[in-house]
């Protein structure tokens, strides 16, 4: 049975890739015995709701502006679309309680936080005392790359960095995943019976390839538009016109807003950019960084930086063997960690310096940051 003095939060969007990955999250955190859950939905209101729930064991309608009227805390992985269309009417009839969401819809507004706690907690501490209510998960590949190097951020020492990124199929929703596996499974399909036979020619498996890649169906690649398996594709999310995809624009929109620099902050916005490309991978977002640090600084005092920012940021060692070990999206998915290694001087100068980070865009890259929020909130 509840207790009736805790908070009510409406949870909507969870059972989405992103839902799932925070309601496991929450379970594990025991977030689930500090408040009272509503379940909302936009395709089965009146449905049961999962084991969670307490009091409110039906499924409400996420268009119900009543229903969520009633929420202290709201909590959205629904995407940007409802965001959209719900947040102005929830607002316009008075609500007044928290907003926390995975979309990037209101990112970028004045009244609204980029939620990453161990690298923006003064941030956010400052907008909660000012009455703050609006509280956005930021683009996975900034979270997960500011998890992994913000303390060279905290430190004043960058100048400017350029993010180079490995992006996974889960980044685009399931379908794009789904849709990975299986051309990749059409691919080996067209070259099974080579692959059995040791004695085949690799250039006709390749040329078979090659061919069953070019002449994909448009069922195949509905979802990313180019072939995937086997290839790659440097460009994410919208075309800005100006020679910049939109998820290259968010690595120094976001980054700058999220450590409170830049316009509208007293500190002057570090310039990030680079290019955002997707590759075959599942659900971890990769990035080589080159950053240009404003002094020449020792590798190893970079190193002892990076591993004592916060609990997930760890340094793997600059060698081979342990790159193999732990620093590649195998190692990396489904776990909290956010390994940063090949750190070394670079060949243009001594404050320059490269760095190679990986993340579960799906745990910090999305779900972590809304989970850490409600506790905030929750303890305020
Ligand atoms: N994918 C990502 O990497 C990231 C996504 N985000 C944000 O989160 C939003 C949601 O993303 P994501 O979780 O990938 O979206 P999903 O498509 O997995 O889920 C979104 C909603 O789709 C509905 N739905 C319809 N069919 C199914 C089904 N078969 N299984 C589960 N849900 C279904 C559910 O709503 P209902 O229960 O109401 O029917 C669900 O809440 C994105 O739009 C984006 O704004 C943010 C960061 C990263
Ligand atoms: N654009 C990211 C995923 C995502 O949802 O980003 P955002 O939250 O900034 O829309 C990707 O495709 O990898």
């Amino acid at each position: 049975m509840a207790n009736a003095s805790q908070p009510l939060v409406g949870l909507v969007g969870w059972r989405g890739m992103v839902g799932s990955v925070l309601m496991d999250r929450m379970q594990a955190e025991g977030d689930f015995g500090l408040i009272e859950p509503v379940f909302f939905s936009t395709s089965n209101a009146g449905g049961k709701a999962p084991a969670m729930a307490k009091n409110e064991t039906a499924l409400k309608d996420a268009n119900d502006i009543e229903a969520l009227k009633k929420c202290d805390i709201v909590i959205t992985c629904q995407g940007g679309d409802y965001t959209s269309d719900v947040f102005p009417k929830l607002r316009a009839a008075g609500w007044s309680g928290h907003w926390i969401d995975a979309a990037s819809t209101l990112r970028m507004n004045d009244d609204a936080v980029i939620v990453l706690d161990p690298v923006n907690l003064p941030v956010i501490q400052n907008a909660l005392a000012k009455g703050g209510k609006n509280w956005i998960g930021g683009n996975c590949t900034v979270s997960c790359m500011l998890m992994g190097v913000g303390a060279l951020y905290k430190a004043g020492l960058v100048e400017w960095m350029t993010s180079m990124t490995y992006q996974a199929a889960s980044g685009g929703g399931a379908q794009h995943m789904r849709e990975l596996l299986t051309q990749f499974g059409t691919l080996n399909a067209e070259v099974r019976a080579l692959l059995d036979d040791p004695k085949s020619a690799i250039l006709e498996i390749d040329r078979k390839v090659l061919h069953r890649q070019q002449n994909l169906s448009a069922s195949e690649t509905a979802n990313f538009g180019a072939p995937l398996g086997g290839s790659l594709i440097p460009w994410i999310d919208k075309d800005l016109g100006d020679g910049m995809s939109k998820e290259e624009w968010k690595a120094g929109a976001e980054t700058n807003k999220i450590l409170g620099q830049g316009a509208g902050f007293g500190t002057a916005a570090v310039p990030v950019d680079g290019f955002c490309v997707r590759i075959g991978a599942m659900r971890c977002h990769s990035q080589a960084l080159t950053f240009k640090l404003r002094k020449d600084v020792p590798v190893a005092d970079i190193e002892a930086l990076i591993a004592a920012d916060n609990p997930w940021a760890s340094v793997v060692p600059n060698t081979r063997e342990a790159t193999l070990k732990d620093l590649t999206p195998v190692a990396v998915t489904g776990t909290m960690n956010i390994p940063v290694g090949r750190i070394r001087k670079l060949a243009m100068g001594p404050e320059y310096v490269g760095a190679f980070t990986i993340g579960d865009q799906l745990l910090w890259g999305a779900a972590e940051p809304l989970r850490r929020m409600l506790r905030i909130l929750l303890e305020a």
